[in-house]
C-alpha cells in the first residue's frame, strides 16, 4: 500500500507508551525505520502527549506519520510491538512481574487480534519469555511471527561491556547471551570471540568462564538492570535500541542474526518454551532458530533456565 508519501507503507504499533514504549518511538522516528506509527496506551493522555512532543521532532527526521488511536488500528499493521504493563521495583525480579502481566496480555492480544491484525507481534513486557509464549498461544499467530526481545538487551550489554575490556569496537565482538531475559541467563564463552580470534586466545587461558575479569563482566551483564534500575527507577534506552534493531530486521528482510526469544521445538533439548537463542530473523518473523554446539556446562545453564521458565509459566497460567 502506498501512503501520502508515495512509499511502501511501513506501519508500526506501539502498546504500552511508558519509558519503553516512548524510547522505542523515538529511536524508531530517528532512525526513520518506518513511515507510519500509532501509539496505544490505557492512558490516552499519556499517548497524546507522546504523541505531540515527538511530532515536534518531524522537521528534524525522515517523514513519518504518528498518531495516538485505538486496537483497530492494527488491523493493516506489519508490526505490533508490545510494551505494556508492570516494570520491576527495586529487589524485584523481573519473574515477580508474571502473574500482573499475563493478565494484561490476555486482553492486550485478543484486542489486538479482533482488529483483524495479521502480521509479526515483537513483545518486549517482562517476564519476556514466558508473555512471549502466552501472547503465541492467545493469538494463534504461527510461532514465527510472535518474536520476544529475549536476550537481544543482554548481548548487547555483554559485547559493550567485552568491548571496553579489550579495547575493541562492540561491532567487532561477537558473543552471545542465551536463555531467560533475566536471572538465569548464561554466557555463551565457548562461541565468544573478537574479529574471528577466541576469547581465550585473548586472555591465553584454557576456561574463559573461570577468568575472574570474565566472570566480573557477566555478572555486570546479568545483574545490569539491577544496577540500572536501584540508580535511575527504570532502563528503556538499551531496550528501545534492541527493538528497533529487530524492527529493521524484519521491515527491511534482512536475514540478521539476532538473540531473540524464540518458540523451541527440541533445539538444545528443549521444547514448548520460549527463551533467548541466535535466530536468523526477516520479514517472515524468525526464520530459523539457530543451534550452537553448546559445552556440557553452557547446555546444562540453557536447559535449567528453560526449567525455570516452564515452572514459572506453569504456576502462573494454571
Ligand atoms: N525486554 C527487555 O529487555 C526489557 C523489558 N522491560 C519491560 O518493559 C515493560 C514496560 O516498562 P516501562 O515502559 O518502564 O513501564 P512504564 O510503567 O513506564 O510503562 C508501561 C505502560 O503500559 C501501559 N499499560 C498498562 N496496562 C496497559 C493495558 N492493559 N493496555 C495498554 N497499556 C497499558 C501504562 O499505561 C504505561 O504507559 C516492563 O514489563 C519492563 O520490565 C524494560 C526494559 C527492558
Ligand atoms: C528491565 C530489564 O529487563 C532490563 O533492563 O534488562
Amino acid at each position: 500500500m502506498k501512503n501520502g508519501f508515495g512509499t511502501k507503507t511501513r506501519k508500526v504499533a506501539v502498546v504500552g507508551t511508558g519509558f519503553v514504549g516512548s524510547s522505542y518511538a523515538f529511536a524508531l522516528l530517528n532512525q526513520g525505520i518506518a513511515n507510519e506509527l500509532v501509539l496505544i496506551d490505557i492512558n490516552q493522555e499519556k499517548a497524546e502527549g507522546e504523541i505531540r512532543d515527538l511530532n515536534h521532532g518531524m522537521p528534524f527526521a525522515s517523514p513519518m506519520h504518528i498518531w495516538s488511536g485505538d486496537y483497530d488500528e492494527c488491523k493493516d499493521a506489519d508490526l505490533v510491538v508490545i510494551t505494556a504493563g508492570a516494570n520491576q521495583g527495586p529487589g524485584e525480579t523481573r519473574l515477580d512481574l508474571v502473574e500482573k502481566n499475563v493478565t494484561i496480555f490476555n486482553k492486550i492480544v485478543r484486542r489486538i487480534m479482533d482488529s483483524g491484525f495479521n502480521g509479526i507481534i515483537l513483545v518486549a513486557t517482562n517476564p519476556v519469555d514466558i508473555l512471549s509464549y502466552v501472547t503465541w498461544q492467545a493469538s494463534g499467530l504461527p510461532k514465527e511471527r510472535v518474536i520476544g526481545s529475549g536476550t537481544i538487551l543482554d548481548t548487547a550489554r555483554f559485547r559493550y561491556l567485552l568491548s571496553d575490556y579489550f579495547h575493541v569496537d562492540p561491532r567487532n565482538v561477537h558473543a552471545y547471551i542465551m536463555g531467560e531475559h533475566g536471572d538465569t541467563e548464561l554466557p555463551v564463552w565457548s562461541h565468544a570471540q573478537i574479529g574471528g580470534v577466541p576469547i581465550k586466545k585473548f586472555l591465553n587461558v584454557e576456561n574463559v568462564a573461570e577468568h575472574p575479569d570474565m566472570k566480573e563482566i557477566f555478572l555486570n551483564t546479568r545483574d545490569a538492570a539491577y544496577h540500572i534500575i536501584n540508580r535511575k527507577g527504570a532502563t528503556y534506552y538499551g531496550i528501545a535500541m534492541g527493538l528497533v534493531r529487530i524492527t529493521k530486521a524484519i521491515l527491511d528482510n534482512e536475514n540478521a542474526i539476532l538473540t531473540v526469544s524464540a518458540l523451541l521445538e527440541g533445539q538444545y533439548g528443549v521444547n514448548n518454551i520460549y527463551s533467548g537463542v541466535p535466530a536468523i530473523v526477516n520479514k517472515d518473523g524468525i526464520r530459523e532458530v539457530l543451534e550452537l554446539e553448546l559445552n556440557e556446562t553452557e547446555l546444562k545453564q540453557f536447559q535449567h533456565s528453560a526449567h525455570v521458565l516452564k515452572e514459572t509459566r506453569e504456576k502462573a497460567c494454571q
